[in-house]
């Protein structure tokens, strides 16, 4: 969707963070469908010729090639940046918002290692259905979605710099990592996305029935403060650390 540039506030933006995380609440709902399935993650579970790696990267590489068009955008971010020919891409003119230091900020590669070490084992049960493409595909959304929001930080910071340059740029000139990441945080914004995100996976995860009174006996669909603790461990300090990355770029 295109946005025109000065619909880009620290209220739209906040908007917009609040969307993203239905889509990754109901991420982490539709992965949890789904046992482990180690493999989907095993490097010697494809035989396929001319690729080395697991089904799951397999279906990031192709996704990614199939859809390199979503990568023009620029709240989009590739996990196999290496295998994109953009240039075949007819292009859009999307909104010039960000600073073109942005196109250098991909934490992709720390999402991918966080995701499937820590945040699987967390709410995902022991086992294998050999349903392994569909894994595969609730990670590839799932993943995607987490990434999206944490890169949406290019597009918090550029908001919070323009709204009070006087103060950012002292700070960038000198490096000041601390002092920026300081300057950028809202705690009372923090506590209050934490809170959120646990009700609507409550909310979401729950087995509804027409029978309003019996909604909240129903049994969850997955545990609903996994949402909050993905919040509070990555998705809040990786978003304000990709703020202090763009920022740290915002006057080159
Ligand atoms: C995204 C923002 O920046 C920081 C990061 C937040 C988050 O990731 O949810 C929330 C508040 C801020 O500390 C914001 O101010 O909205």
């Amino acid at each position: 969707m295109a946005t025109a540039e000065n619909e880009y506030t620290l209220d739209t933006v906040r908007e917009t963070l609040v969307r993203q995380e239905d889509t990754i609440v109901f991420g982490l709902i539709e992965r949890s469908k789904f046992p482990f399935n180690s493999q989907t993650y095993d490097q010697n579970y494809l035989q396929i010729p001319g690729f080395c790696g697991s089904l799951v990267e397999f279906v990031f590489t192709n996704t990614e090639i199939v859809q390199a068009g979503r990568y023009k955008n620029p709240e989009e971010n590739p996990f196999f940046p290496e295998n994109l020919s953009l240039s075949l891409v007819p292009s859009y003119p999307f909104t010039k918002f960000l600073h073109p230091g942005a196109a250098s900020i991909n934490i992709n590669k720390s999402l991918w290692k966080m995701y499937f070490h820590d945040l699987l084992p967390l709410f995902v049960a022991s086992g294998d259905d050999g349903n392994y493409a569909q894994t595969a595909a609730s990670d590839l959304s799932l993943l995607q979605a987490i990434s999206k929001r944490v890169h949406y930080g290019k597009f918090v910071a550029e908001v919070k710099f323009r709204e009070s340059p006087q103060d950012y740029e002292p700070l960038i000139r000198s490096k000041d990592k601390e002092g920026l990441m300081k300057l950028l945080t809202f705690k009372s914004v923090e506590e209050m996305v934490k809170k959120r995100v646990e009700k609507k996976a409550t909310l979401f995860g729950q087995d509804i029935s027409l029978n309003s009174s019996d909604d909240s006996k129903g049994k969850q669909k997955f545990d609903p403060s996994v949402a909050s603790k993905l919040y509070e461990k990555w998705v809040i300090p990786l978003t304000k650390e990709v703020q202090v990355e763009y920022l740290l770029r915002r006057l080159d």
